[in-house]
């Protein structure tokens, strides 16, 4: 009987980041196989391999209506990571596939890498270590630019959910102000965490020294730092995004808010093309051109990372198929 129940389903896995797929199978033990696809090009993904799938776990592979069309009998899609752009939520939902994310994997990891950003850029950490490379008798003068106390910044947070709230309750301890912009996030929520909260995105803009970015990529933040919203923050302001890419409005308008001065520094995990497409900026910061020197910090999208949260991801991730297979409960379910 064990044995029968165990041929049941069919889960695939798209991707991933730590193959083989061994430990979700040992989740998924007992009760379905695993089809390890091992295709990121959602052109290159097999409609034969897909149509036997009863779900499907999905890393970097986009989902749009042609695979959706080809899950013929697949009942639950679940994405290994927090953001689901790349996922058509509506193309499944119409499909009456629910879609569930896996929220809780790496909250903290993101944060503490928002927060080194901050604190980097602040102290200006890159520019410093270059410097200090050329020492000689004026060693320490070179490194003597000015630099602000924490206490005196404003940090504005965008998008004050699980990992902008894990960022307000480590600032809190650098005696940062700070401001935070969340149109979702219910009345009261500011006090709950401890942040003041900003009802317009300009005001935060305007208001802040340091600004940290932590909503979702959807049609309304697609794009959303272009030259108007650069122009609005703060002139010498630090922006950090460990959020998505795509909330550039490409790398032109952070290019000329760097190069003009505008903006003293720029740290972030997320490119609006990744791996990157060669661009001017990113050639700057390649060869280490003086202008940009310690300005512009990258991290390869890794915020999420650590030994601890790729296990809880695959994990938790896994766990959501079975529960789903094994009785029908949806955990961490989005609409669209
Ligand atoms: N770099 C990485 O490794 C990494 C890892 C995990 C998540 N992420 C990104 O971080 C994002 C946030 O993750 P989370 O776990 O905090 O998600 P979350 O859903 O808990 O929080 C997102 C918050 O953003 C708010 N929001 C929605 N639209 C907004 C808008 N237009 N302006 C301001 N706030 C808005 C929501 O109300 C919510 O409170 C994810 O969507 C994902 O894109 C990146
Ligand atoms: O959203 C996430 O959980 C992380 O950014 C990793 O997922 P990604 O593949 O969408 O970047």
């Amino acid at each position: 009987m064990r044995q029968a129940q165990a041929e049941r389903f069919v889960v695939g896995i798209t991707d991933h980041m730590i193959p083989p797929p061994d430990l979700e199978a040992a989740v998924l033990d007992g009760i379905a196989e695993v089809d390890f696809l091992d295709c990121r090009r959602e052109e290159d993904l097999d409609p034969e391999r897909l149509a036997r799938l009863d779900a499907l776990l999905v890393w970097s592979t986009r989902i749009g209506p042609a695979t959706v069309e080809r899950l013929k009998r697949c009942r639950i899609v679940v994405r290994f990571g927090v953001g689901y752009d790349r996922v058509d939520v509506a193309a499944l939902e119409a499909a009456g596939i629910p879609f569930c994310n896996n929220p809780d994997y790496g909250t903290e990891e993101v944060a503490d890498h928002a927060v080194a950003l901050i604190l980097s850029l602040q102290r200006r950490l890159w520019e410093h270590d270059a410097r200090a490379r050329s020492y000689g008798a004026t060693w320490q003068a070179n490194t003597l630019t000015p630099l602000r106390r924490s206490t005196a910044a404003t940090v504005g947070v965008v998008g004050v959910g699980r990992i902008g709230t894990a960022v307000v309750n480590r600032l809190k301890g650098f005696g940062h102000r700070i401001l935070g912009y969340d149109p979702q996030q219910p009345a009261g929520h500011e006090k709950a965490v401890g942040y003041r909260r900003v009802r317009r995105l300009a005001d935060l803009l305007a208001d802040s020294d340091i600004v940290t970015f932590h909503c979702p990529l959807n049609a309304e933040t697609r794009g959303l730092l272009d030259d108007r919203m650069l122009a609005a923050m703060k002139p010498g302001a630090i922006l950090v995004n460990t959020a998505r890419g795509e909330l550039f409005a490409g790398l032109d308008p952070l290019e000329r808010a760097l190069r003009s001065g505008h903006l003293a520094a720029v740290g972030t995990d997320v490119l609006p093309v990744e791996p990157p497409a060669p661009h001017p900026l990113l050639d700057a910061w390649r060869s280490r051109e003086a202008w940009l020197a310690g300005r512009l910090v990258v991290t390869p999208h890794n915020a999420f990372h650590s030994d601890e949260a790729a296990i809880e991801m695959r994990r938790n991730a896994a766990e959501t198929v079975r529960l789903f297979l094994e009785d029908g409960t949806l955990r961490n379910r989005i609409r669209d």
